[in-house]
């Protein structure tokens, strides 16, 4: 194993610019949108694959975590419904995950193919992932979900770098199909929920090809983008059409399936009366905002997989 590097480079360093003056949509002082331009500038070409692929997704999970105001979640206004959660700590958490996807990318890139040997890599690379995030964070899960998703993706990209945004996802489906045979049985709150509720979590989600990504968060995206939404509100339709539609473990672990319905029902309407970019839309994103808090709720797998719908905005057209 290389010796980890823990400098994330390129993209992220002009995120670091851009982030300041970005997007809090509670911040009246600051045009919504101001200072988030939907395409950033391609690949710096002296970077090597790997290292721009990681700093693809660490700047999703980033933006992911600033995009404001996301109903239950950490975001710019506060922690949401989670006690032992900040957005400090969410950056933190990204930025410990650079070397785990720069890994995982030049390990796809070394094998080469799609197999089991690559799944047991990437398993062992995620865990490492894990560990790095929990020493990052003193011990809070803030993106098992996502080094799983980003993970699987960036090794998708590194195998074939002119893959569409269906083919990367489809080909992280296949990936995710293989066994790890190092896996450990530990009694995560997914499969716990699991044995509880009989749905499917996180691995069900990757093992189809992120259908909540491609069948809805990625066509939201495109659509609040095409009919004049900022780029802050085209994100935040993004995240709920997943929200709509996601059997989110971390939702249900948390407030049942009570709690599954709001959010469900709650993204529903925000996007029937025409998504956040309006007013009557922002009303509902409000009120199901405040509904959540009181439930616990945290759509946490909706939010990881809309870093998942980011990065593959970007890595999509590379
Ligand atoms: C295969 C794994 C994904 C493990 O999956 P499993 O379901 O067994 O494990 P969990 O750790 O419970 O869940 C994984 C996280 O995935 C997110 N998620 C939930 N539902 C979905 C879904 N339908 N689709 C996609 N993603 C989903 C969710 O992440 C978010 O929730 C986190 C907080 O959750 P949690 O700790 O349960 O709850 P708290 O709110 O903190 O509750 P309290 O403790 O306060 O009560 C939040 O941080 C988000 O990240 C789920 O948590 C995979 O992880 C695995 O096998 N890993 C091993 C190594 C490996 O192979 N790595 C991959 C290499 S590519
Ligand atoms: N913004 C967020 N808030 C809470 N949990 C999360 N997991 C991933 N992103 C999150």
């Amino acid at each position: 194993m290389k010796a980890l590097d823990l400098q994330p480079r390129g993209l992220l360093r002009e995120h670091a610019r851009s982030h300041r003056e970005s997007d809090a949509l509670e911040d009246c002082a600051v045009p919504v949108g101001a200072g988030v331009p939907a395409k950033r500038p391609a690949q710096a070409t002296e970077l090597p694959l790997a290292d721009h692929l990681a700093d693809l997704a660490v700047e999703a999970l980033i933006d992911e975590a600033d995009l404001s105001p996301k109903p239950g979640l950490v975001d710019r206004r506060g922690n949401g419904a989670h006690h032992d959660m900040t957005l400090a700590l969410m950056h933190a958490s990204a930025l410990a995950l650079w070397p785990c996807l720069r890994n995982m990318a030049e390990a796809a890139q070394a094998i080469g193919t799609l197999g089991q040997p690559l799944r047991a890599t990437l398993g062992q690379l995620g865990r490492e992932g894990e560990a790095a995030m929990l020493a990052a964070t003193g011990g809070v899960n803030t993106h098992r979900g996502a080094i799983w998703a980003l993970g699987l993706l960036v090794a998708s990209k590194a195998l074939d770098t002119q893959a569409d945004t269906n083919t990367l996802a489809a080909r992280a489906g296949r990936i995710a199909l293989f066994d790890d045979p190092a896996m450990t049985t530990q009694d995560s709150h997914g499969l716990q929920v699991r044995r509880r509720y009989g749905t499917g979590g996180a691995r069900e989600q990757a093992q189809q090809g992120f259908p909540a990504v491609i069948g809805h968060g990625l066509p939201q995206l495109q659509r609040s983008r095409a009919a004049g939404a900022s780029e802050p509100h085209a994100r935040l339709d993004a995240l709920l059409a997943i929200m709509a539609v996601l059997n989110d473990t971390c939702v249900l672990w948390r407030s049942g399936p009570t709690g599954l319905a709001a959010v469900q029902h709650g993204a529903r309407s925000v996007l029937s009366e025409g998504g956040s970019a309006t007013l009557a839309g922002r009303r509902q994103l409000r009120r199901l905002d405040q509904q959540l808090l009181q439930l616990n709720a945290s759509p946490g797998g909706a939010a990881d997989l809309l870093a998942a719908c980011l990065f593959l905005d970007k890595a999509g057209s590379l």
